[in-house]
């Protein structure tokens, strides 16, 4: 038998149909646009309605070529010949179910835990329904929502098998591209399909709703797994780039949107002037999708959060995303709150950042990890192996991660870069972290603009080169630390800040070529 392809999994609700839309015309709606497996899920109807419904819908879906699952119902799936079922945790036993039916019969189960992925594995399923990735109202749920960033783990947990998966729950085409790069594992493990309710079958258009969900699940399959192949730099060609992206951002002068905390607002400001960028500051989320085109790129800096300013980063990293500008997170602080963790698991549930730059405490919260405790915003100490730790978080979050302290580490996942510069006054001053942040930002918006329009769709950015991005923008920082630090008219931090902004201004292109202390890492 064919293998099924599970791209665009078409789970059926006769009570979302748009009035005047009939069930079969909806669903040959949907077939017409690509759905490419469809399950009938009847919750409230009784057999004999079950089975003419399932009769229906599997001779419309002969027609397509398209496979039938029938959900939970076994003796249906059997009766209209389905290609398959799909089996709740409290739904019968793989192992029974699989007694019953004929060989080659699918057996589909959902999973909301890591555990019950195992089992599923374990008990030879062919896919698993991962649910729920987002709320939903088309189902009452049970369980917490799995969140993007825990399909990861799922997947990793399916590694070397047979096992098929897909995720489901809240899923739309306005929220697809973030599943698709956020779900990936560490090992590069992607997911095999989405399985949708409302956003085909509550449409006027179902047929236009699941054309605009299979392309981007194709154009993302196709750019979220392709973590390697691109040329590998010099440390040399890395500095040289992260010098012409420096250049770029003097004479691009791009737009940075920031949304930071109140105690560094005017400093970060400055910085981005200083660099050549311009900063708009902003948090209203009436006002984000206008900043998302107008603007070549956001900063989001958690450092004074609040619950209505969540609204506004939610939404901006979102727009961003839409609009291919680069993302830089800065969660300042992160571990000193539950407010603060949960609402920054929020954010990466929602948005794609393309840098997350963070102290070591900061990243320890962030990974959930306790080997380095923070006291407030400022760490306590550091990791055992931070080379190791940087490119681990950089392959689960699969975005650039740049880790601070005296020696700064950079990775994209693949490789680790060390750098060593900056003056001890950098760490004395408040706020030098999200200064930092400005800078990223900066640079990374002329990093996507000097990228070639990339039209492919299913990407975030227009593919520009962060890595050396960010090198360039530690390294801006941190050298003109060191010129600011011995200046006659630099007398402690009060009078250090200006004179960094200055230094920052007039540093030259050749002057980091020439002092950068740039190392690499040992491959792992
Ligand atoms: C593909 C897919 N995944 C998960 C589910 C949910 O199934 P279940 O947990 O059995 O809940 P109900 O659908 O029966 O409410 C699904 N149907 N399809
Ligand atoms: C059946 C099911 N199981 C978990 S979530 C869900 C419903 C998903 O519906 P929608 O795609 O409309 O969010």
């Amino acid at each position: 038998m064919d293998p099924i392809d599970f791209s665009l999994y078409l789970v059926t609700d006769r009570g979302l149909l748009p009035q005047g839309k009939s069930y079969l015309e909806s669903l040959e709606q949907a077939l017409l646009g690509g759905v490419t497996v469809v399950q009938i899920r009847e919750k409230k109807t009784d057999t004999a309605e079950f089975l003419e419904i399932a009769l229906q819908s599997k001779a419309l879906c002969d027609r397509y070529k398209v496979p039938l699952i029938i959900n939970d119902r076994i003796d249906i799936a059997l009766a209209v010949n389905a290609r398959g079922v799909h089996l709740g945790q409290s739904d019968m036993p793989i192992d029974v179910a699989r007694k019953l039916l004929p060989k080659g019969f699918l057996i589909g189960i959902s999973c909301n835990t890591l555990d019950e992925v195992r089992r599923a594995r374990e008990s030879q399923a062919d896919y698993v329904g991962l649910a729920s990735v987002w709320d939903t109202q088309t189902k009452k749920l049970t369980n917490v929502p799995i969140g993007v960033r825990g399909l990861g783990v799922m997947l990793e947990a399916l590694d070397g098998s047979e096992v098929r998966a897909v995720a489901i729950g809240g899923i739309k085409s306005t929220n697809l591209i973030r599943l698709m790069h956020g779900s990936v594992s560490a090992t590069n493990h992607g997911l095999d399909g989405v399985a949708v309710v409302s956003d085909i079958v509550a449409s006027h258009d179902p047929k236009g709703a699941a054309q605009m969900l299979k392309s981007i699940f194709i154009a993302c399959k196709k750019s979220t797994l392709s973590f390697d192949g691109e040329p590998r730099l010099s440390r040399e060609e890395i500095i040289d780039k992260a010098v012409t992206i420096m250049d770029g951002v003097r004479s691009l002068n791009p737009l940075v949107h920031q949304m930071t905390n109140v105690v560094v607002s005017n400093q970060s400001a400055n910085i981005t002037l200083a660099v050549g960028a311009s900063p708009i500051m902003a948090t209203a989320p009436e006002e984000m999708a206008d900043l998302a085109e107008l603007s070549d790129s956001l900063l989001v800096n958690i450092g004074t959060l609040r619950a209505d300013s969540m609204q506004g980063m939610l939404k901006g990293g979102y727009s961003a995303n839409a609009g291919r500008k680069p993302v830089v997170l800065d969660p300042v602080g992160v571990g000193a709150s539950e407010f603060r963790k949960a609402s920054v698991k929020e954010l990466l549930d929602i948005w794609q950042p393309t840098v997350i730059k963070g102290n070591a405490g900061e990243l320890a919260a962030l990974a959930g990890s306790i080997e380095v405790a923070a006291k407030g915003v400022d760490s306590t100490g550091g990791f055992k192996d931070p080379v190791s730790f940087v490119r681990q978080l950089a392959r689960k979050e699969r975005c650039i991660v740049a880790l601070t302290g005296e020696t700064d580490y950079i990775s994209d996942g693949k490789r680790v870069l060390l750098l060593k510069n900056g003056d001890p006054l950098l760490g004395k001053i408040t706020g030098s972290g999200c200064m930092l942040g400005s800078c990223i930002s900066s640079y990374c918006a002329a990093a996507n603009t000097l990228a070639n329009e990339d039209h492919r769709e299913g990407k975030l950015t227009r593919g520009g080169d962060f890595l050396s991005a960010t090198v360039g923008a530690v390294l801006t920082l941190t050298i003109a630390s060191e010129f600011a630090a011995t200046r006659e008219d630099v007398h402690g931090i009060g009078t250090f800040l200006p004179a960094l902004i200055d230094e920052v201004a007039a540093l030259q292109p050749e002057t980091i070529v020439r002092l950068a202390k740039v190392e690499e890492a040992a491959d792992s």
